[in-house]
């Protein structure tokens, strides 16, 4: 019998089961089946390199967006909105076959948004080119899922599963589960708080069926099996996801209202370009992006070229800011003059360790290097924490 026969045995016993307290261990061992079947399916087949079939594109930018979604949602017409880039748009499904991508100025910086073929019930098992589609969307920074406002809410769910199935989580922080595989000992199973969704016996036996006997299990939180099964494979991504319903022109505006009002949506029309700059500043504000500003000592800094860095990808220390400027750099920094947010005053002196916030300016004092004289407009004590203002970045500076 192939994977997906096994799959689809597993989700039909599933689905007869009756979910109570005698077939909570039952159901249990049956998700975590599911589970190892779902990463077997994932795994490029044997003697294939897995390369080549996707449709990899470079990375560009300070981040990258993909666009998912069912066929003629209007992804592509969103495409070519905010990126200039023109991608096919037609009244007919799958009009896209592979990926665009096209760039999104925005804050002066660079994101990257990729156009995807529409994707489908069975998606994740192959339908389509919906395995590519999910590589794509895996390796990006945050997903946008378009849907039709005015098509079946159902679309949003039947999408979320598909995503989910394949190891996305969307719009979920990581469980808080502590566990480590052990060579020996047995299983030790702790929890600092009071566990209303599993015991100690059913997770021995979804370790039992992973063939583990000897691990570290803690549970900080009073999470389900789904997330202790989610811990032990280990392969989950935790992705931001905004849902953009497009077509909002097609719709009476008591419906538009009620989309608009679920967590993390936001309501568009391309056609009439309406709510596009709201799309966008949701984009950013999910995305987490820090810009730094470099300044060099008894000048200005430039305000249009920031450092770009990220905390989920590589960190926003003062260290991290270094690293990107150059590699060899941060052995021979003292110190840093931090103006901006994450400044208790004006300048303050940092260490490595700093964590620097959106639109911080930095000046790195080198070892062996007199800092700034007081003359410079930023050398000012004044009391943070503040942002600098748009009126300082466009004033000249004297120093
Ligand atoms: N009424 C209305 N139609 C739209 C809007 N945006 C796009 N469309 C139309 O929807 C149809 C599909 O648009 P596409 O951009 O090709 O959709 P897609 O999601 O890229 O489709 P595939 O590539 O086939 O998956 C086109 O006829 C567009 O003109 C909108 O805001 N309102
Ligand atoms: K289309
Ligand atoms: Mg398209």
């Amino acid at each position: 019998m192939g994977i997906l026969e096994r799959i689809k045995e597993i989700e039909a016993e599933m689905a007869r089961t009756q979910k109570n307290k005698a077939t909570e261990y039952h159901l249990g061992q049956l998700k975590a089946k599911l589970a190892k079947l779902r990463t077997q399916l994932l795994e490029p087949p044997k003697g294939s390199s897995g390369a080549g079939e996707g449709f990899e594109v470079t990375k560009f930018g300070h981040g990258r967006v993909a666009l998912i979604g069912f066929p003629s949602v209007g992804k592509s017409t969103l495409l070519t909105m905010l990126t200039g880039t023109h991608s096919e748009a037609a009244s007919y499904e799958f009009t896209t076959l592979t990926c665009i991508p096209g760039i999104i100025h925005y804050n002066d910086t660079k994101i990257q948004l990729l156009d995807l073929p529409g994707i489908i019930e069975g998606a994740s098992e192959g339908k389509g080119r919906g395995r590519q589609v999910i590589a794509v969307s895996k390796s990006s920074d945050i997903v946008l899922m378009v849907l039709d406002a005015s098509k079946s809410e159902g679309h949003r769910q039947i999408l979320t599963k598909e995503l989910e199935a394949v190891g996305l989580r969307l719009n979920k922080r990581p469980p808080q589960i502590y566990f480590k595989k052990k060579k020996t000992g047995g299983i030790s199973f702790n929890s600092t708080c009071s566990l209303t969704h599993v015991d100690e016996k059913l997770c021995y036996q979804i370790l039992h069926e992973y063939k583990i006997h000897n691990a570290e299990v803690l549970f900080r939180e009073d999470a389900t099996v789904d997330d202790f099964i989610d811990v032990i494979e280990g392969n989950r991504k935790y992705m931001k996801c905004i849902y953009v319903y497009n077509k909002i022109d097609v719709i009476g505006i008591d419906d538009v209202d009620r989309l608009a009002r679920q967590p993390n949506s936001v309501v568009i029309s391309c056609n009439l370009k309406l709510n596009l700059d709201r799309l966008l500043a949701k984009m950013w504000e999910e995305m987490g992006l820090v810009r730094v500003y470099t300044k060099p000592q008894g000048q200005q800094p430039d305000f249009s070229d920031p450092v770009v860095l990220s905390t989920d990808r590589g960190g926003c220390s003062v260290e991290d800011f270094c690293n990107h400027i150059h590699r060899s750099l941060v052995k021979d920094v003292k110190y840093v003059l931090v103006w901006g947010i994450s400044a208790r005053h004006y300048p303050q002196h940092c260490g490595l360790q700093h964590n620097l916030q959106d639109e911080d300016v930095v000046q790195i004092v080198k070892k062996k290097e007199k800092e700034e004289g007081g003359r410079g407009r930023f050398k000012s004590h004044t009391t943070g924490p503040a942002r600098i203002s748009d009126r300082e970045k466009k004033a000249p500076l004297k120093t």
